[in-house]
């Protein structure tokens, strides 16, 4: 049995309607006054119930048309500091760059920027909380202080082949859910660019990072690959992180983790570790 949100989280106590994880999304103009005084449960429930159901869910519009600008400005004026590198991507020994699978620009923005842009400080508490709900919903205790996360600039031409994100004997193991945030506006089909989930065997998803679209995922289950773009393609890419058991400890015979664990903690070094090609 898993508890249905109440009402005494915070977070939904102080949310007007269509807020998710502190994040007002677009507000229907059809809501009666009735509804829109009640926190919407009903959303994150239903986020809740296709990530139990299927390992993904995908919310359209998480992100109002003020907190995307926001997003982008903050992309351009941190890859205009030159604060953005190439991705890397292998085992992290090697963690040497190679376009052969991955073809992006990145910035780490976990853990947190001791001065947060304007962007940012709206983006962690609701990551945060989104965290926090999801350990909740799925009964599983996430580490706020494990979380990663970088802003994803893909320039024309940017791919990332398929992978899964959480790899067994590796510290990427901690990794319970990946999200995505995506930021472009005036998306176009041409542009190639969707992110491809493999839902089964058999089947696959696209999904167009379409500006606002917020997509989650189990990190373990969904191999997905980035469709080569023809357009330039911003997004905030991250996973929430659960607890280290000792268990895990065990589990990789000490020395995965423990070597990598207070790097873990001092920077996000799981980025390309440990994601294997399918
Ligand atoms: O940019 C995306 O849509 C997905 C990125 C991704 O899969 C990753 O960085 O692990
Ligand atoms: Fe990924």
């Amino acid at each position: 049995f898993v508890p249905r949100i109440t009402s005494t989280s915070p977070t939904f106590q102080i949310s007007p309607r269509h807020t998710l994880f502190g994040l007002s999304a677009a507000t229907s103009p059809s809501s009666s006054s009735l509804s829109s005084s009640l926190p919407d449960l009903d959303l994150n429930l239903a986020i809740m119930k296709d990530l139990e159901t299927n390992d993904y869910a995908i919310v359209d519009d998480f992100l109002s048309p003020t907190q995307i600008d926001a997003v982008i400005e903050d992309i351009a004026s941190l890859r205009s500091d030159n604060r953005f590198s190439v991705a890397g991507i292998g085992q992290d020994k090697s963690n040497t760059v190679n376009s052969e699978i991955r073809k992006t620009e990145t910035m780490f923005i976990y853990p947190k920027l001791q001065f947060p842009t304007n962007a940012l400080s709206f983006l962690y508490p609701a990551l945060d909380r989104m965290a926090l709900t999801l350990g909740s919903r799925f009964q599983v205790k996430m580490d706020l202080a494990l979380t990663e996360a970088l802003y994803a600039y893909y320039p024309n031409g940017g791919f990332y082949k398929k992978h899964i994100d959480a790899v067994p004997s590796s510290a990427s193991v901690l990794r319970e859910f990946s999200f995505l945030i995506y930021l472009n506006k005036e998306w176009s089909k041409s542009d190639g660019g969707c992110l491809r989930l493999y839902t089964n065997d058999e089947n696959h998803l696209d999904v167009e990072p379409t500006a606002g679209k917020l997509v989650i995922f189990k990190s373990d289950t969904l191999p997905h690959e980035v469709l080569e773009t023809s357009a330039e393609r911003l997004a905030v890419v991250g996973w929430f992180n659960r607890e280290v058991t000792p268990g895990d400890i065990s589990a990789l015979g000490g020395g995965d983790l423990i070597t990598k664990l207070p790097l873990l903690l001092a920077s996000a070094v799981l980025i390309g570790v440990g994601v294997s090609m399918l």
